[in-house]
């Protein structure tokens, strides 16, 4: 049987993971790198160590797309999605689906507001550019980071959940095949906007607490005041979510995930440290428009965000586009 042409789109540590995990199990895969980054793929191959162990995979490796795929993942942070779009326009043909595995609110999360999430998509690029039937939803419920010899480092089970955006959207069928065979657990939903939800409550009331404190999510849940303010902010994501029509159940259970998901640095985190932007829009502007639009209060998220700020000041600019 013929197999699924995929690429992926940004070669940083969720996309090598999933290169790395797709081109052992034999798909036919190619990754899309930039500057030293390709180089060393190109030349050395990518260093991977998760639960299985350590391995050097050989994933073909190029600057751009040249012809059009079957799925077309993207892995880069919420606010470069466009660019990384606009620069691979040649991989997407009339049947490509698109799978954004990306943190927070995606852009085509609200097409019934009609008008995009601000914070996302400030002037509607991102729904001119993908077809809304071409999308798959994803929620990416594994974790990555590069040690210090490059090597990117998964300590958790790696599992993707991906389903229709709409009951009539595309389903992920011919994918699942190809990314249960990588090794990666996967959660077919037909109501993957939950899933969405849960995520970012997680990511809203976790990543910027840990890119502002430098704590992982262990010395979160372990630290009072700092457990306080998490679950403060979780809450206030879950009545967000009501507000929008869908009931989540974090904050209660927010303590032993944290615990459990040991010294993780999350991936704002890495950033902060690394001196790059935060990946502050999707995951923190979004979900303050959406409360802004319902009339729901939101302040723990709010001073946090504030707070977050002054203290980058202008030294990391933040690639947020929404008007906080
Ligand atoms: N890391 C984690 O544990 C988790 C991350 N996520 C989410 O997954 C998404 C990806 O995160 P993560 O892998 O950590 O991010 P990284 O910052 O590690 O990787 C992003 C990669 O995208 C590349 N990139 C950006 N723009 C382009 C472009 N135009 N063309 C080609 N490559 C491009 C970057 O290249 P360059 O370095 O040159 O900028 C970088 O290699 C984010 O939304 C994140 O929140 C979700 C769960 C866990
Ligand atoms: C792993 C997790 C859930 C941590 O908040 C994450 O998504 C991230 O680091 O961005």
């Amino acid at each position: 049987m013929l197999r699924p042409s995929i690429a992926i789109i940004g070669a940083g540590a969720i996309g090598s993971i999933l290169a790395a995990r797709l081109a052992q199990s034999g798909a036919d895969v190619r990754l899309v790198a930039r500057g030293a980054r390709l180089a060393h793929i190109q030349q050395h191959g990518l260093h991977i160590r998760d639960l299985d162990g350590e391995v050097t995979v050989h994933v073909p490796a190029v600057a751009a797309l040249d012809a059009p795929v079957s799925v077309l993942f993207l892995c880069v942070k919420g606010p470069a999605i466009e660019a990384a779009l606009r620069d691979n326009l040649a991989g997407m043909g009339p049947d490509t689906r698109v799978v954004p595995l990306v943190n927070g609110i995606p852009w085509w999360f609200f097409d019934d507001l009609g008008h995009p999430v601000r914070a996302v998509d400030p002037d509607g690029a991102l729904f001119e550019l993908v077809p809304f039937d071409q999308i798959v939803g994803s929620v990416t419920m594994m974790t990555g980071a590069f040690d210090e010899h490059g090597t990117v480092v998964s300590t958790i089970p790696h599992k993707l959940a991906l389903g229709p955006t709409t009951l009539n959207g595309p389903r992920p069928v011919d994918l699942a095949d190809e990314i249960t065979a990588a090794g990666i657990t996967l959660d077919r939903s037909d109501h993957i906007r939950p899933l969405v939800w849960q995520k970012l409550a997680l990511n809203l009331a976790t990543n910027p607490l840990s890119a502002l404190t430098g704590m992982t999510l262990e010395q979160i849940a372990a630290d009072p005041a700092t457990m306080a303010r998490a679950t403060a902010i979780a809450i206030e994501a879950e009545t967000l979510a009501a507000a929008w029509g869908c009931t989540i159940d974090i904050a209660r259970h927010m303590p032993a995930q944290l615990a459990k998901a040991g010294a993780f640095r999350t991936s704002m985190l890495q950033d902060a440290e690394a001196g790059r932007p935060l990946e502050l829009a999707p995951i923190c502007d979004a979900p303050l428009e959406l409360a802004e639009a319902r009339g729901i209060p939101m302040p723990e998220t709010l001073a946090l965000l504030t707070e977050l700020r002054a203290t980058l000041g202008t030294s990391a600019p933040a690639l947020s586009q929404g008007a906080l």
